[in-house]
């Protein structure tokens, strides 16, 4: 079932079982076995420290990527990728040319507060993400006013979140650790690199 998220300034939508279970279930064995995972490195401090996730970039030739002192260099589509791609372009009435996953392997993995807004995304950019796997807490905060409360959704095995229209602009979003969960989360959001 689709929802819209209440907020303002954002365009954000929300299928809960946007996959079945038993393809969810495919899904996530499948991509954490097949899928060149790495963990990146990033500079903070004067130190580098490993990300604390596991990521890939799979995207159609010449669609780099860069965040955080990171460049993403795309992967071929692997074919597992394909059906999921034209499910979420269908739902979302928009077509993607990349995808960045992203692997929780338990719940000390997580992603801290960001806006998906590097130039190479363009303005307003369309952004589909699913997850698999353990269900997680999803936390959006606004950026230039404190006194608009936080959000949170919990984005569970099969879902599917759309955001949209204003929404990098005004709003952040992170995964907060969870360090109880044990099981491991599949995020990937398809992205259009112009
Ligand atoms: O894991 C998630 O749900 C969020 C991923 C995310 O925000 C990103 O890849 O930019
Ligand atoms: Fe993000």
């Amino acid at each position: 079932m689709k929802t819209q998220l209440c907020m303002p300034n954002a365009k954000i939508y929300f299928w809960s079982q946007f996959f079945s279970p038993v393809q969810s279930n495919y899904y996530l064995t499948e991509l954490i076995d097949t899928v060149a995972w790495q963990q990146d490195k990033i500079k903070m401090f004067g130190k580098e420290l490993p990300l604390p996730r596991l990521t890939a970039w799979y995207a159609d030739p010449g669609k780099s990527y860069r965040y955080s002192g990171i460049t993403n260099i795309p992967l071929p589509w692997l074919p597992v990728l394909l059906p999921l791609k034209e499910a979420v372009e269908a739902a979302a009435g928009h077509t993607f040319n990349s995808v960045l996953l992203n692997y929780y392997r338990q719940g000390q993995d997580s992603m801290g507060w960001h806006s998906d807004d590097e130039p190479e995304l363009g303005q307003n950019p369309v952004i589909a993400s699913v997850s698999f796997g353990q269900t997680r807490r999803f936390d959006f905060r606004y950026r230039h006013d404190k006194n608009i409360p936080k959000q949170s959704i919990w984005l569970e095995n099969g879902s599917l979140l759309l955001m949209q229209g204003p929404t990098q602009h005004y709003w952040q979003h992170q995964v907060p650790k969870a360090t109880k969960l044990t099981q491991p989360r599949l995020n990937l959001t398809f992205r259009e690199i112009k």
